[in-house]
């Protein structure tokens, strides 16, 4: 996101659009404020975590509640970029693209090599399109000595890819790849197809089973899109097509904080105690 405020800058805009399931948005508005520059969110109305719409309302961003999903909302910032004076900074915007490629390049750098496989959650398709350039080109200077297989997990309510068509009302409790009509959907199959991998999908109850085991036995507290991913790669793995010994990356996209509710629905109520340190002890179980 700071490649595409910082050209939108250099080109002189005053003002930048998105569309957003929430993170584009907090992004944008805080780059944005920094810049200079008004940021104008639309996101689909009652459907974006509260974590991320606070962070877009205190960097100050005009936000717009959509009646529509987040593909109309798409529909409406391309529109609007198209006619007024405001800059998209979705990721159908190229320099963004450039910017997001180089989070493999610091793979390869840490691993000191591509990793045999790289998973990701798909939404809008922009990560899975711009990792796999980097890969590419890293592989393409001697960087890397080769590239990774490239798999991707859709929410099964939000799949379009896996479906082979656009789905009009998609839905996941997953509400960041919760997209039924990804920009840059051929992207994500070149993606696929050049490097050997798959998209797939993974169900909700899949994705919370994966983001509950992350927050208990790795302490990686994420936000349910992000553990699509993971419940991927588990998945796949049940499936026999991990083989042991193999490096796999998996991105866990986003903070648990931004999008809690799943971590609180269902946990139990803390045990309220007076200023005793016995009492505590017994709720404790250490006596
Ligand atoms: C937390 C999170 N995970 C995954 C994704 C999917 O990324 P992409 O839209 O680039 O496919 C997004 C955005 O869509 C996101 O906000
Ligand atoms: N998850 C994204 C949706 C896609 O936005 P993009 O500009 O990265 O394609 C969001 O947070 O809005």
């Amino acid at each position: 996101m700071t490649m595409a405020i910082t050209r939108a800058k250099e080109e002189g805009a005053k003002a930048v659009i998105c569309a957003s399931t929430g993170n584009t948005s907090a992004s944008a508005a805080a780059y944005a404020v920094r810049a200079g520059m008004v940021c104008a969110v639309l996101v689909p109305r009652g459907k974006i975590a509260l974590g991320k719409m606070g962070q877009a309302l205190v960097h100050g961003a005009k936000i717009l509640q959509v009646d529509g999903n987040f593909d109309d909302c798409l529909t409406l910032a391309r529109s609007l970029s198209d006619n007024y004076p405001v800059a998209l900074v979705n990721s159908v915007n190229p320099v963004r693209i450039e910017g997001q490629k180089t989070a493999a390049f610091e793979i390869v750098d840490a691993l000191g090599d591509a990793p045999d496989i790289h998973v990701l959650p798909v939404g809008n398709a922009g990560n899975i399109t711009a990792y796999w350039k980097g890969y590419t080109e890293y592989a393409a200077d001697g960087t890397a000595a080769r590239t990774p297989r490239m798999w991707g997990f859709q929410a099964s309510g939000s799949a379009p890819i896996v479906r082979g068509e656009v789905v009009k009302d998609p839905s996941t409790i997953a509400t960041a790849i919760r997209i039924g009509n990804p920009a840059s959907w051929q992207y994500a199959l070149a993606a696929r197809d050049e490097s050997g991998g798959f998209i797939d999908e993974v169900t909700d109850r899949q994705i919370l089973s994966a983001y509950r085991l992350l927050a208990s036995q790795e302490g990686v507290f994420v936000e349910p899109a992000s553990a699509a991913s993971v419940a991927g790669l588990l998945k796949a793995a049940g499936e026999g097509k991990v083989d042991p010994g193999q490096t796999i990356v998996c991105t866990v996209t986003g903070n648990g904080l931004k999008d809690p509710d799943w971590a609180v629905a269902g946990a139990p109520q803390p045990v309220t105690v007076p200023v005793d340190a016995v009492a505590a002890a017994e709720k404790l179980g250490l006596v």
